[in-house]
């Protein structure tokens, strides 16, 4: 069955678009992967979308406006994407996250809402809430193929992060019968899934998954700063690589709450964003460090904060390591974590036959195909959520 999956993700850079056959159901499900595509946003949406992600108010009116732009783009890139493929059937998209609140409970220092009513028995005090724009039913209608969308919400109510998402993904698509192996995203976030071998007994409930911080997001507005604007991001890594990294303050960085939280655990651009910066920006000009220098150290942030969460987190040291996601192309990071995981080979998805750019992408085609089976899509070890449960909406066209 021809599928297409469609993301963007944290770094706002644009839809990741992929075609994929899929064929099988779970442990014999098979994956081509047929075409991807970028699609990057229009600079003045991209714009939009960023504010709104650094918390700046909507009207409802513009919310609307905002996520029917959005479906409007993605539905775009799904019928370029499937030219020359007529006989596409389903379509699943993640749509653009601009709001991401792990749930939280009151020992972790909230005191909750307020509520006049008593609180549901076994409900975290504060539940999570993470909103994806491009609403479903119009990519359904612009596109007339049937479409999942909002993944997270189902996660969530059974009391979840919502994300990370794809670990049940990488588990059946990545795993190895006797190896184990960490799938590194290294997006504007980054995330891991620990995969067992395949061979062990119980393998998938002990498959594991957790943001582990920042991926690009820093180190991406770190060069906007640097540049006004004229720069995105760090390109191969090299301004980094031109620099040193200050270790003192990698430590101090490190020390911080969310790399200390153990998992199951979710971030976004709500922490790792402008503000965070501006704290980090405080500390290297405190110690004159150079754009190069800085940028050398929040790209050291990315790969020890990777590191700690193994050494700290994972229920064995694994075989391997591969990367995946537009941090996997930064030669010097990549560099940076095979120095720090050595003599572990670090990888990228390409190399065992999986694209590690569209492979976001890819595993939200397959979400929306184990949606049209009735198959779960979460992994509760990954989100925190009681069970696992059937993921996203689908939409038929009218
Ligand atoms: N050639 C390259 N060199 C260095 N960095 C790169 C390169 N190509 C992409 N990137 C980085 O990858 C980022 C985009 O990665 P990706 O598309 O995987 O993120 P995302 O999907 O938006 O984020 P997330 O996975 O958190 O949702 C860019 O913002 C940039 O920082
Ligand atoms: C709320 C949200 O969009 N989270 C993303 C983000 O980008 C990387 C990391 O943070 C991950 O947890 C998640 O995406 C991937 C696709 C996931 O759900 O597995």
């Amino acid at each position: 069955m021809l599928v297409i999956g469609l993301i963007s993700g944290t770094s706002v850079d644009g839809i990741d678009a992929a075609l994929v056959d899929i064929s099988g159901t779970d442990s014999d499900i098979k994956v081509e992967f047929l075409a991807g595509e970028t699609y990057p946003y229009p600079t003045k949406l991209r714009q939009q979308i960023l504010a709104v992600c650094a918390g700046e108010a909507l009207s409802m009116a513009q919310l609307a406006e905002l996520d029917d732009a959005i479906a409007q783009t993605f539905a775009q890139a799904a019928q370029h994407l499937q030219i020359n493929h007529s006989s596409v059937e389903l379509i699943g998209s993640h749509g653009q996250t601009v709001y991401h609140r792990p749930p939280q409970r009151r020992s972790e220092g909230h005191e909750g809402q307020g509520s006049a009513l008593p609180a549901l028995k076994g409900f975290p005090d504060i539940l999570g809430y993470s909103l994806q724009l491009g609403r479903g039913a119009v990519i359904a209608e612009l596109t007339q193929i049937p479409t999942v969308s909002n993944f997270r919400t189902g996660d969530i109510a059974a009391k979840g992060h919502g994300a990370p998402l794809v670990p049940r993904v990488d588990a059946y698509l990545l795993s190895h019968p006797h190896e184990s192996r960490c799938v590194q995203n290294i997006g504007g976030i980054a995330n891991v899934a620990y995969l067992p071998p395949r061979s062990h007994p119980d393998w998938l409930e002990k498959v594991r998954g957790w943001d582990t911080g920042p991926g690009n997001s820093l180190l991406d507005l770190a060069v906007q700063h640097f540049t006004n604007g004229s720069r995105t991001y760090d390109a191969n890594g090299e301004w980094a690589s031109s620099g040193s990294p200050c270790h003192t303050l990698v430590e101090k960085w490190l020390s911080q709450d969310y790399f200390q939280l153990p998992p199951p655990k979710s971030t976004g651009r709500e922490l790792f964003g402008w503000d965070y910066l501006q704290a980090c920006l405080a500390d290297t000009t405190a110690l004159n460090l150079s754009a190069a220098d800085t940028l050398a150290t929040l790209t050291e942030l990315t790969a020890a904060s990777i590191v700690h969460s193994y050494q700290t987190f994972l229920p064995q040291q694994s075989d391997r390591v591969l990367l995946c996601g537009g941090g996997s192309r930064n030669f010097y990071l990549k560099r940076r974590l095979q120095e720090l995981l050595a003599p572990l080979p670090v990888q990228t998805t390409d190399e065992i036959g999986l694209s590690a750019n569209f492979k976001e992408a890819i595993a939200f085609a397959v979400l929306a195909y184990w949606r049209m089976l009735n198959l779960p899509g979460n992994l509760p070890q990954a989100t925190g959520a009681t069970q696992p449960v059937l993921l996203g909406e689908m939409h038929l066209p009218i």
